[in-house]
């Protein structure tokens, strides 16, 4: 038997295909979800002035317990312009700056307004600078914020907005053109003659790429003819190339022939992994090309594995492959064999309990899952109540 490659080489070899893609730049709304190509630096100090934290009146520490005489109002957008001096106080509400000379902001809750003057009526506040926001209190301009490689999480989003960017370079989307093969395949719904099969790998693969970057170019489904597959290959324009069935070794698997005679190089084929041994990963002219097993459980999880990190790659992701969490098996699994298993699997309390039967044809044990367990080559028997790595798929 060919030696197998290991899971953790195929993933390295597959992103060494191919570079990033090219920069552009975006709007901020039209960045989420994407990578940042460079370093986000602060073009601004946020906040740009101390500012009050709470509805109350800007004071000067010095002078409690008061009482004080209101001089004025500051609002956020509508800052005071003069200085408080002693025994003096200014309206202020949350999020305005706070006036000269003063230091310290007392809540209204503690506060009591006889006409212009205002005295405590709590404890007051306990420090010097209480309930202000010192300028620069979130960042400096010139600070880094985002890492090269980080996603843009709405969060991100909006922490770039408020240091001062309208738009942010990211890598253009990334053009994933897809296909799947199998004389026996024909689209859900149709009626089916004897030995047909209604066609779900393609659907399950865009939706699973719904939310990464990318353009979808959907080749439909090939049938296996050595000329039709070879021909459908050699127009592709895309930077990634998935097809779906035909990877493994019987007489109608004519994928990687007719890959090849399109002019594809097979850079490594078939993996020590259950599902999805017989995938297949090189370049066809600019374009990367994974040539995905046909059984469905196969498809999803070489998609999961390989497909999502390869496009998160393109898109200039710094860490691209999805990351194992740690919790309790749920019931003993047996010690494995040589391929790395990802058992479906489900989730209860933070237990995590394995289907019973793991074959690669079967979408309802996978439709219910809601996290892969993973089992690395070798390993021994677990006791149920040990440590699992999973993989959330929910
Ligand atoms: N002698 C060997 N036979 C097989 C091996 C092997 O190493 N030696 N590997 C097995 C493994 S593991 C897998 S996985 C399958 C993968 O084979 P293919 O990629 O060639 O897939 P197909 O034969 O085309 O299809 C397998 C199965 O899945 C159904 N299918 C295919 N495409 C779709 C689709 N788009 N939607 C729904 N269902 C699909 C197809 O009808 C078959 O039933 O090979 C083993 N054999
Ligand atoms: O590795 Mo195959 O993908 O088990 O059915």
């Amino acid at each position: 038997m060919a030696v197998l490659l290991p899971v953790a080489d195929a993933q390295q070899r597959l992103i060494a295909l191919a570079p990033s893609v090219d920069v552009e730049t975006v709007p901020l709304a039209q960045a989420h979800g994407r990578w940042a190509a460079t370093e986000i630096v602060a073009l601004r100090t946020q906040p740009d002035a101390d500012l009050s934290a709470m509805d109350g009146y800007a004071i000067r520490f010095d002078d409690m317990p008061g009482p004080w005489q209101v001089t004025g109002e500051s609002a956020a957008g509508h800052g005071f312009d003069q200085a408080v001096g002693a025994g003096q106080a200014v309206r202020i509400f949350t999020g305005a700056p706070l006036p000269a000379g003063s230091d310290t902001v007392m809540v209204q809750e503690e506060a009591r307004r006889d006409g212009a003057v205002l005295h405590l009526a709590g404890e007051g506040p306990r420090h010097h600078g209480r309930n202000v926001r010192r300028r620069g209190l979130d960042f400096a301009e010139g600070d880094m914020l985002i890492a090269a490689g980080a996603r843009l999480t709405p969060q991100r989003l909006a922490l770039a907005g408020v240091a001062g960017h309208a738009t942010l370079p990211v890598r253009r989307r990334v053009r994933v053109a897809y296909a799947a093969t199998g004389d026996e395949l024909v689209e859900p719904g149709t009626p089916l003659a004897p030995g047909q099969l209604p066609e779900t790998n393609r659907l399950m693969l865009a939706a699973q790429l719904a939310g990464l970057p990318v353009e979808l170019i959907d080749l439909g489904i090939l049938p296996d003819r050595a000329e039709i597959l070879e021909a459908a290959f050699r127009s592709v324009d895309a930077d990634l190339l998935v097809t779906t069935g035909g990877a493994s070794v019987g007489d109608h698997d004519l994928v990687r022939p007719a890959l090849e005679a399109a002019g594809a190089t097979i850079d490594f084929w078939r993996i020590a992994l259950r599902p999805g041994k017989p995938m297949m990963a090189g370049r066809l002219g600019k374009a990367v090309l994974l040539g995905l097993p046909g059984n469905p459980v196969s498809a999803f999880v070489t998609t999961q594995l390989f497909v999502r990190p390869l496009v998160a790659h393109l898109s200039g992701a710094a860490r691209p492959f999805p990351e194992p969490r740690i919790v309790t098996a749920g019931e003993a699994l047996s010690a494995n064999d040589h391929r790395t298993d990802y058992l479906r699997g489900t989730l209860v309390d933070g237990r995590a309990f394995a289907s019973t039967i793991q074959d690669s044809s079967m979408l309802r044990t996978l439709a219910r899952a809601d996290c892969l367990i993973l089992r690395d080559p070798h390993a021994p028997a677990v006791e149920r109540g040990a440590p699992v790595a999973i993989l959330d798929i929910a």
